[in-house]
């Protein structure tokens, strides 16, 4: 049988990587079961999230958990001995859901149209992305986290993409410490967490992918 806790995964995506860092601060071993995204979807992925067929799904004690923000309540409530990722107050749990929802509508679809376009729709993805992140820099403010002064659960679901900074500064020509340079000092700040930097993939690897993933997006 399969171990207690497994991850669908896969190295490079965003959304797995939330849920990396989750079980990474909670201390849990578990399985990582890699699905190519470049290939076509295995019969494991497509039977234990037949609704959306993506990844990441968390399967424990063989019951599939789907949608990365709702892994991440449910490891947060399961392991709930340490490192609690939504603060306990009511209202401070509500903000945080807030923010993170924000992100999860508004910033891979954000980041889309630069390193899946080119031309003069990625000059315009260019400038929504700039203005997001601005947007994102405007909350945090002067906080060392999104949670206020410890590392929480907006911020968890927002540094899986500063791996994919280095590919989108390539492909868009562009550098967002030029214009979000609070947004760098954060996401530097997470990175020191042994906890986040194991979970997250060089962003040299990942660009590789990108390049791969729009030869087969047929974007070039
Ligand atoms: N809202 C979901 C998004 C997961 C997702 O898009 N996963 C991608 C890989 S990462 O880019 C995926 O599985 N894509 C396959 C597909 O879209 O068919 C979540 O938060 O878990």
């Amino acid at each position: 049988a399969m171990k207690e806790v497994v991850l669908l995964d896969s190295w490079a995506c965003p959304f797995s990587m939330r849920v990396r860092i989750a079980l990474a601060q909670k201390g849990v071993d578990y399985e990582s079961k890699e699905e190519d995204l470049l290939l076509p979807k295995s019969e494991l992925l497509l039977k234990l999230n037949p609704v959306h067929k993506k990844i990441p799904v968390l399967i424990h004690n063989d019951r599939p958990v789907c949608e990365s923000l709702v892994i991440l309540q449910y490891v947060d409530e399961v392991w709930n001995h340490t490192n609690p990722l939504l603060p306990f107050d009511p209202y401070q749990r509500a903000q945080a859901r807030f923010w993170a929802d924000f992100i999860e509508k508004k910033t891979f679809e954000t980041t889309q149209r630069v390193w899946a376009t080119k031309g003069e729709e990625q000059e315009v993805g260019k400038k929504e992305f700039i203005d997001h992140f601005k947007f994102l820099e405007q909350q945090l403010g002067d906080k060392p986290y999104f949670g206020g002064d410890s590392f929480g659960y907006v911020d968890v679901v927002l540094i899986p993409f500063y791996s994919w900074f280095y590919a989108f500064e390539t492909l868009g020509d562009f550098k967002i410490e030029e214009s979000c340079p609070k947004i760098i000092a954060w996401a530097k700040r997470c990175m020191q967490k042994e906890n986040v930097a194991s979970s997250l993939p060089d962003q040299e690897k990942v660009y590789e992918f990108v390049l791969a993933y729009r030869k087969k997006l047929g974007v070039d």
